[in-house]
Formats: structure tokens, C-alpha cells, sequence
């Protein structure tokens, strides 16, 4: 492999990260990147690694001996501390994540998202290790624009909606709608981290995620997750489509997101990864600006692509509306628009995503269709066991 250099023209020497959480979505994708185009090593931890288990056999592989599975529960393994002394960087992915938690089981929620992380902060700190945290777009809350009248011109202008790191405050629902359990839990072990760059030094870069979407993200319900599971939306339309099921919209389908291809944000995590001097001390927003939709249109596009890399034909209603109150029960509320600044990712890191929500769609959508189509049928035409 050639010498890689960073963005300063400096030569990258091979790293080993300690990845928590490597066998989620976000990680697997990571791991794939650092295999197959880095020197980079691996300690990949998760309680699972079937999203991995291509990257750690056979023996044959290019990579082999590069990458190290260890499976533990940060909860509770005394094997932490060893392993983030052993690496170079500490790169913690590990959460609940999935909204469908937050409100139905938010203590579980508030302590993996805040109470599992000190640890891996402290034996950050306290060994002089980098550590690059996952937190989420979702810290932002709510939009100032959303409080302002309906009919509000000032709902067009940029400074109520566009959500920036340095500037943007944090705005959640009451304490009764328990949805923020995870955005109020993710932005304290962002307070904390940042205390301990200022108080100790710890070298740390936080990473706001806004909605990457792509193969492998969650689980499709009754075939490699809960039938009574409720993964992200990605996940729950490409189940309602396989089925040939409607797309529950929930709340009718209003709220606003940025979809990014998990590929291109992965390669914003890269230049992190290898360029410290320009990553450490910020918070990045990392998303796809141009790709905003309302949830409705994203049922739309995703019906008209699915029909296309399928061949099947679009249901005569293809959508019907649920409340959320239904859907996901008591104390769920909602972030109304995410529309990521670029502005600091742009200047430190040089980065812009490249894939449109169509393309990305088609490349997502052709995955789960190869992947789960034929399970689908079987699971249909023999119903489980009553
Ligand atoms: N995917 C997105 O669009 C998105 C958006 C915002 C924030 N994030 C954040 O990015 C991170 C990764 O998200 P993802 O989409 O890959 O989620 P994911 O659920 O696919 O991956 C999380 C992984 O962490 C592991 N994990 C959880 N608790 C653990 C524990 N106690 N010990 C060991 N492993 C544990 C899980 O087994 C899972 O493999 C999370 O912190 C999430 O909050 C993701
Ligand atoms: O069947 C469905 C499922 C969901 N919705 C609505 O879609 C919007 C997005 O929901 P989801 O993908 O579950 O998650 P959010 O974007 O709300 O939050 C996530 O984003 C970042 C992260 O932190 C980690 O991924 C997580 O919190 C939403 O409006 C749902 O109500 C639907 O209509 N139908």
C-alpha cells in the first residue's frame, strides 16, 4: 500500500483503534473502509458480530490479523480499560439508537447513551488516549423556527433552522415527553467530554450524525430482528415494502430529515480518524444538506425506487397515516427539521458528501431487496406456528 498522507502532506502512520460498537451499522461500514483501504488495526467490541462476520473469516483475507473481535459489554467487562490503553485512538459507537426505545424504555436509553460512556471518557483521559464519540444530529432537538407562529416568513430564514455546532442552542420537549431521553443523554456525555478537553486535555473529537442511511442499518422485523421490533425508518418502509405492506406515516409524514449514504459520511470519519491536528477539540455535523425530504416524500421516492430495482407493482394505496401516539405510545414527540451548517466540517476537514437521496436509495434499496426478498416470501407463504 502506498504511503497515505493527510491533509497537511504528512505521511499517516498505521494506527490501532479500539472500536466500541463495531458490529452496528455505522461500525461495520467503518471497519469495511479501514480493511480494505488503510493499514489501520482493529479491536472491534459489540455484544454482536454478524454485520462484521465478513471482515473476520477465513483466514485468507488481505486484512487477516488486522482486525480483532472481542465480544463484551462495556456495562460490565474489565477488558476495557486494557484494550482502549492498548490503541492509539478509542472511537465509541456504542448506544440504543433507535427511537422506538426512547420513549418505552428510557432508563435503559439514558444509561447506555450517558452512563455506559463515562467509562470509556475516563480511561481516555486518564491514559492520554483520542477519543472520537458518536453523538447525534438529534441534540439539537427541536428548531427555533418551530416555535415561531405557522404562518411566520421567518420559518424561511435560515438562521431558525439551519443547526450549527458553535451556535445552535439544544432544544428539547418537556421532561413528560420521554423521546428525549436520548438527545438530553447524549448531549451531558457531550458537556462531559468537552469539560475534560478543557479541564484535562483529553484529546477528543464528537461526531453528529445526521440520519446515514444505507445496507445493513437495523434489522428487517421477523426475519433478523423482533417481529415486534421498531427499527428506524429506513428499516421500517423497506419492511413495508418487501411485505407489500403501506408505509405507516406517522403524524402524517411532516417532519423534515437529511439522508446522507453511509459511504460518504464514512469517509468524513476517515479524515478524522487520520488528520488529529485538524479533528481534535471540534464537534462535526456530519449529513447531506441536499438531501432534505419530508417523511411522506421519502415513502414516495422509496415506493418509485423499490418498484424499479424490484420489478413488483406500487400498492393502490401506497401509504396510510398512524398517530404516533399509536406507533410508538406514550411521550413521543418529534425533531421537525434537521438541516446540517457545513461550515466547520467544510474548513477543517475539506469534506462534502457526493450521493443524491435517489442514488442512494437505489443502492440501498437493491441490498435489502437481494438480501431479504426471498426470506420474506417464505416467512409469508408459511405463517410461524400460532
Ligand atoms: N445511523 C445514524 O444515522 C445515526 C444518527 C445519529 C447518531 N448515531 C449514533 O452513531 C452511533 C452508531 O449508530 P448505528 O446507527 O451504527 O447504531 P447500531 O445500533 O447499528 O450500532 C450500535 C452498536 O453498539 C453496540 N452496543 C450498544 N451497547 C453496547 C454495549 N453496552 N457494549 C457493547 N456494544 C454495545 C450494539 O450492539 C450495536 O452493534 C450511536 O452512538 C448512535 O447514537 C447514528
Ligand atoms: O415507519 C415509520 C418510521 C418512522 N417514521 C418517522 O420517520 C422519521 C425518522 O424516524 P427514525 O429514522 O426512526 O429516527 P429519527 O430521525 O427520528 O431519529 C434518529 O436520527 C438520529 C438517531 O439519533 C440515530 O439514528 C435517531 O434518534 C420520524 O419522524 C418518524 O416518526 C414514520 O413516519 N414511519
Amino acid at each position: 500500500m502506498a504511503t497515505r498522507t493527510d491533509l497537511d502532506g504528512r505521511p499517516i502512520k498505521p494506527l490501532t483503534i479500539c472500536m466500541i460498537g463495531a458490529g452496528g451499522f455505522i461500525g461495520s461500514h467503518l471497519c469495511e473502509k479501514l480493511m480494505s483501504e488503510t493499514p489501520h488495526k482493529v479491536l472491534a467490541l459489540d455484544v454482536y458480530n454478524d454485520k462484521i462476520k465478513h471482515l473476520l473469516e477465513p483466514d485468507s483475507l488481505p486484512w487477516a490479523g488486522r482486525i480483532q473481535f472481542h465480544r463484551l459489554n462495556i456495562k460490565h467487562d474489565s477488558r476495557l480499560e486494557g484494550l482502549i490503553k492498548m490503541a492509539d485512538l478509542t472511537i465509541n459507537l456504542a448506544a440504543i439508537c433507535t427511537p422506538a426505545d426512547y420513549n418505552t424504555r428510557p432508563l435503559d436509553t439514558i444509561y447506555s447513551n450517558f452512563i455506559d460512556a463515562l467509562p470509556v471518557v475516563k480511561y481516555c483521559s486518564e491514559n492520554n488516549k483520542r477519543l472520537i464519540h458518536f453523538s447525534t444530529c438529534e441534540v439539537y432537538g427541536k428548531t427555533i423556527g418551530s416555535f415561531l407562529p405557522k404562518d411566520s416568513p421567518l420559518r424561511q430564514d435560515p438562521a431558525y433552522y439551519v443547526l450549527k455546532e458553535d451556535t445552535s442552542p439544544c432544544i428539547f420537549g418537556s421532561i413528560e415527553k420521554q423521546r428525549w431521553s436520548y438527545a438530553c443523554a447524549k448531549q451531558l456525555i457531550e458537556r462531559l467530554i468537552y469539560a475534560e478537553g478543557a479541564e484535562t486535555g483529553l484529546e477528543f473529537t464528537i461526531v453528529r450524525p445526521f440520519n446515514w442511511i444505507g445496507p445493513r442499518m437495523d434489522f428487517i422485523p421477523g426475519i433478523d430482528g423482533p417481529s415486534e421490533g421498531v427499527p428506524r425508518v429506513l428499516a421500517c418502509f423497506s419492511n413495508n415494502l418487501l411485505r407489500r405492506e403501506p408505509l405507516k406515516l406517522v403524524d402524517g409524514g411532516e417532519s423534515q430529515r437529511t439522508f446522507i449514504y453511509i459511504k460518504d459520511a464514512i469517509e468524513a470519519v476517515l479524515l478524522m480518524i487520520e488528520n488529529p491536528d485538524r479533528a481534535n477539540g471540534h464537534i462535526f455535523n456530519v449529513g447531506n444538506p441536499n438531501n432534505e425530504v419530508t417523511v411522506r416524500q421519502l415513502a414516495e421516492m422509496m415506493t418509485k425506487v423499490y418498484a424499479k430495482v424490484s420489478g413488483e407493482t406500487v400498492l393502490e394505496s401506497p401509504t396510510v397515516d398512524v398517530s404516533s401516539k399509536e406507533f410508538y405510545g406514550e411521550g413521543y414527540d418529534d425533531s421537525d427539521k434537521r438541516i446540517p451548517d457545513m461550515t466547520i466540517i467544510n474548513k477543517q476537514l475539506g469534506w462534502n458528501p457526493k450521493t443524491s437521496l435517489w442514488d442512494l436509495l437505489e443502492s440501498t434499496l437493491t441490498y435489502q431487496h437481494r438480501t431479504y426478498a426471498e426470506a420474506i416470501k417464505k416467512s409469508i407463504a408459511k405463517p410461524s406456528a400460532s
